[in-house]
């Protein structure tokens, strides 16, 4: 049973769709990252589910109950559910213990189970011993830290983290990602987690969301969207991705046959005979070998030029202008420095085939759109 479900859900703001028809479901105990640029609908969609915005269409579902729809809407506090913003939103006047309990005395709770959640709670956070410091005693990751405690304590099923990480330095995000990691499973409890950064999202999440212009592009695994993109906005998107145009000759099995600037390859993904787009990243690529069995058969696959490169990690990141392909460069990791201009023969050992629908060619930020000289 999906623990949330969201059907056709959809919201505009002065006839802008801010989130356009959302269907998606996640099953209980998910992490799910939404994920997508600046003003995609991300904030919007979570603020839906939190119940803090009303859709103007669709449906909501919690447990198989709607809590949003047609028949009318929950409030927020009737969804059982906890907030956890960038901002933190902690009461200053008040102690670390005196931001947990409050929740817990609105909800009525004895003073011995107040004190008995507290302690949980702080031990989980890793905070015990600060329960009587005020937030302006504490590190941006120590309030983050409370703040999530806060929603912990009220053992909520499901906790929302609107950018919660977007105020912390580069170094404290990354132990608080890990943080968020841990307490999601020690919690049980489902997170979703609003992010613009996908490095945070795939390090971070079981299920992430790519939104778009308040569309949704797809749902998955991380490993979904980096080896298996369903559109060319996700296949660019996640990974600094690449795209390029073929012409999908046969396709069988998982396996497509198809043509990429007169080369003929095989590679994985489901697109019928026609228009396709080749989706893949720097690690697909590698040079071929120059000798051995299988050069003859990889070289050509695709060449290029050498166009720039880079001494990073003990290889040479390379940029290539690809040879019969209008698209910019593509990116692989070379052993040797080259002179600019020298060909490669390159081989490519992944990618993910797609359909070519229509000539538009939308792009996240970071995508490169590309177009084919021949034969596309
Ligand atoms: N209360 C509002 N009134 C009018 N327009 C709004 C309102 N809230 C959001 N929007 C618009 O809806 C669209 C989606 O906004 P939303 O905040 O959901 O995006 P987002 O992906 O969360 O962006 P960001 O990462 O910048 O927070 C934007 O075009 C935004 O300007």
């Amino acid at each position: 049973m999906p623990q949330l479900a969201a059907r056709h859900l959809s919201k505009a703001f002065n006839g802008v769709r801010a989130v356009d028809a959302v269907s998606f479901s996640i099953p209980d105990g998910a992490f799910l990252a939404l994920l997508g640029p600046s003003g995609c609908g991300k904030t919007t969609l979570l603020r839906m589910i939190a119940g803090l915005e009303k859709p103007d269409g669709g449906e909501l579902l919690f447990d198989d109950v709607a809590v949003a729809g047609p028949r009318g809407v929950l409030p927020p506090e009737a969804r059982r559910l906890g907030m956890v913003f960038q901002s933190y939103a902690l009461w200053p006047n008040m102690t670390v213990r005196g931001n947990i309990e409050f929740g817990l005395k609105v909800q009525k709770l004895a003073p011995d189970e107040r004190r008995r959640r507290i302690e949980e709670v702080l031990e989980v956070v890793g905070l015990s011993g600060y329960a009587a410091r005020r937030p302006h005693e504490l590190s941006g990751g120590q309030r983050q830290r409370v703040a999530l405690a806060r929603s912990l304590a009220l053992r909520p099923g499901l906790i929302l983290l609107d950018e919660p990480l977007a105020n912390l330095d580069a170094h404290l995000r990354e132990a608080m990602l890990a943080e968020f990691r841990r307490l999601h499973s020690v919690s049980g409890a489902t997170f979703i987690f609003v992010t613009h950064d996908q490095e945070e999202a795939m390090a971070v999440a079981t299920h992430v969301a790519v939104m778009h212009r308040g569309r949704l592009e797809q749902v998955g695994t991380p490993e979904d969207l980096y080896r298996r993109p369903q559109s060319e906005v996700v296949a660019r998107f996640i990974g600094r991705g690449r795209t390029l145009p073929v012409e999908v000759l046969a396709s069988a099995d998982g396996l497509c046959t198809l043509d990429l600037a007169g080369a003929v390859l095989k590679v994985a993904g489901h697109a019928p005979a026609g228009p396709g787009w080749l989706c893949f990243h720097a690690s697909d690529l590698s040079p071929a070998p120059q000798r051995g069995p299988l050069a003859g058969q990889l070289a050509g696959q695709l060449a290029g030029e050498v166009v720039n490169q880079i001494f990073q990690n003990g290889v040479y990141a390379s940029e290539l202008a690809p040879l019969g392909i209008d698209v910019e460069t593509i990116s692989l990791a070379l052993p040797e420095r080259l002179a600019p201009g020298t060909r490669v023969e390159v081989q490519l050992s992944g990618g993910w085939v797609i359909p070519r629908r229509s000539s538009a060619t939308p792009t996240l930020a970071g995508g490169t759109p590309a177009t084919a000289r021949s034969p596309a």
